[in-house]
């Protein structure tokens, strides 16, 4: 069995990854750390893990970490990630690191939206951990930056159009609208029940938020010329999922079932990747607790536009769903292990 080590277990990501991992055949969890609750079991920090973990959660130091596990998922915030991932590649570990500060091959790009990386080297020689677009590179890796939740399914929809050269790169609009689990755990006024519940708004409008980067550098790798999107998040009042509504304008004469058809034959033989038929629409709520992305695609012929539709649930696709996908990829395990849950409905 693999030891695999949490890093911020007691986050929204960490417990998730403790739910997942607790089916899966290859790997026992060795360590789960989080600051604040040293020395707590991780079932009273996260009571729907009861009987299933009986992990105590450890603070160890940077000494210390590496000798906790052969196999890393990193889940803390960006820039505290940047100082503990370097000491346990040094070790000759493998991590997955959910944080943003291993995603960017750029580190001018990273540092423009981000801060001053502490490990840059290390950072350039880290894979994106996107498996159906990046598989083959990440097999080897021993250092993956697991994507961002919203560019996970924005890529994943936009990336065979542009491969195919089907739709004009300077007219991508994404309205994206996400749960509040995407905020993380720690307490904040924005994500108290007042401030989300009954209500919906968009933030971080006009090309401010950091997933834009992260989004334009996959599409321009797929379309072959950089390409610039208009990128809207918006806050949902619910837990956990996300739907990205993706408006573009089409420079093909090509029809609803040919462009579809180009989604099918990227994706028919990925096990995560749903391409909905005619007239179907995805939801979160057909995705919730699971690793799938689904998605539909509809022309609008009066505008001559494609319009697609993308679900995922930011916490397993988005992130430890994902970051399992990607430690099975690096292992040599099968790679639905740990990942075969069927959505949870209603
Ligand atoms: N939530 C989501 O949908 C997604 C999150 N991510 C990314 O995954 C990572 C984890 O996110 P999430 O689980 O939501 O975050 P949370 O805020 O829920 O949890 C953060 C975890 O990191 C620990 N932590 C915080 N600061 C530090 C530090 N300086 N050093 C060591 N540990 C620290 C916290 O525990 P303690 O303070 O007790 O040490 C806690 O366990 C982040 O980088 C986030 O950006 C990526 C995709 C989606
Ligand atoms: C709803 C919400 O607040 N979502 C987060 C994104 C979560 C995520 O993917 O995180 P990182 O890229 O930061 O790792 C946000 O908009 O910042």
């Amino acid at each position: 069995m693999l030891r695999v080590a949490i890093i911020g277990a007691s986050g929204y990501t960490g417990g998730e990854l403790v739910r997942l991992l607790s089916t899966h055949p290859d790997v026992t969890v060795t360590a789960a750390t989080s600051r604040q609750h040293e020395g707590k079991p991780l079932s009273s920090i996260y009571p729907h893990l009861h009987q299933r973990t009986d992990l105590i959660c450890t603070n160890p130091t940077s000494a210390q970490l590496a000798e906790l596990a052969d196999f890393f998922f990193c889940a803390v915030p960006h820039q505290a990630a940047m100082a503990l991932v370097p000491g346990l590649i040094e070790a000759g570990r493998k991590v997955v690191d959910l944080s943003a500060d291993f995603r960017f091959r750029d580190i001018a790009v990273y540092e423009h939206w981000y801060q001053t990386h502490s490990a840059p080297e290390l950072a350039a020689t880290a894979v994106y951990g996107l498996p159906e677009l990046y598989r083959e590179r990440i097999r080897p890796a021993n250092l993956v930056g697991n994507p961002g939740c919203y560019p996970t399914g924005i890529i994943l929809t936009l990336a065979p159009l542009l491969h195919a050269g089907v739709i004009d790169t300077r007219s991508i609009i994404i309205d994206a609208k996400s749960g509040t689990s995407g905020a993380g755990r720690s307490a904040s006024i924005a994500t108290l029940f007042c401030e989300i519940n009954d209500g919906f708004r968009a933030y971080k409008v006009a090309g401010q938020h950091r997933h834009t980067p992260e989004i334009e550098q996959h599409l321009s790798d797929s379309a072959g010329h950089p390409v610039t999107v208009t990128f809207t998040p918006h806050l949902l009042p619910i837990s956990r999922g996300i739907l990205s509504t993706i408006y573009a304008t089409l420079t093909t004469d090509a029809d609803e079932d040919q462009l579809r058809e180009l989604l099918h034959q990227r994706y028919h033989n990925e096990p995560f990747v749903r391409v909905l038929d005619r007239g179907e629409q995805p939801a979160t709520q057909y995705v919730r607790g699971s690793n799938h992305c689904d998605i539909a695609l509809t022309i609008e012929e009066r505008t001559n536009r494609v319009i697609l539709t993308a679900a995922i649930d930011n916490l397993v696709k988005g992130a430890a769903g994902q970051a399992v996908q990607n430690m099975n990829l690096m292992c040599g395990y099968d790679e639905t292990a740990g990942l075969t849950q069927v959505p949870l409905f209603p």
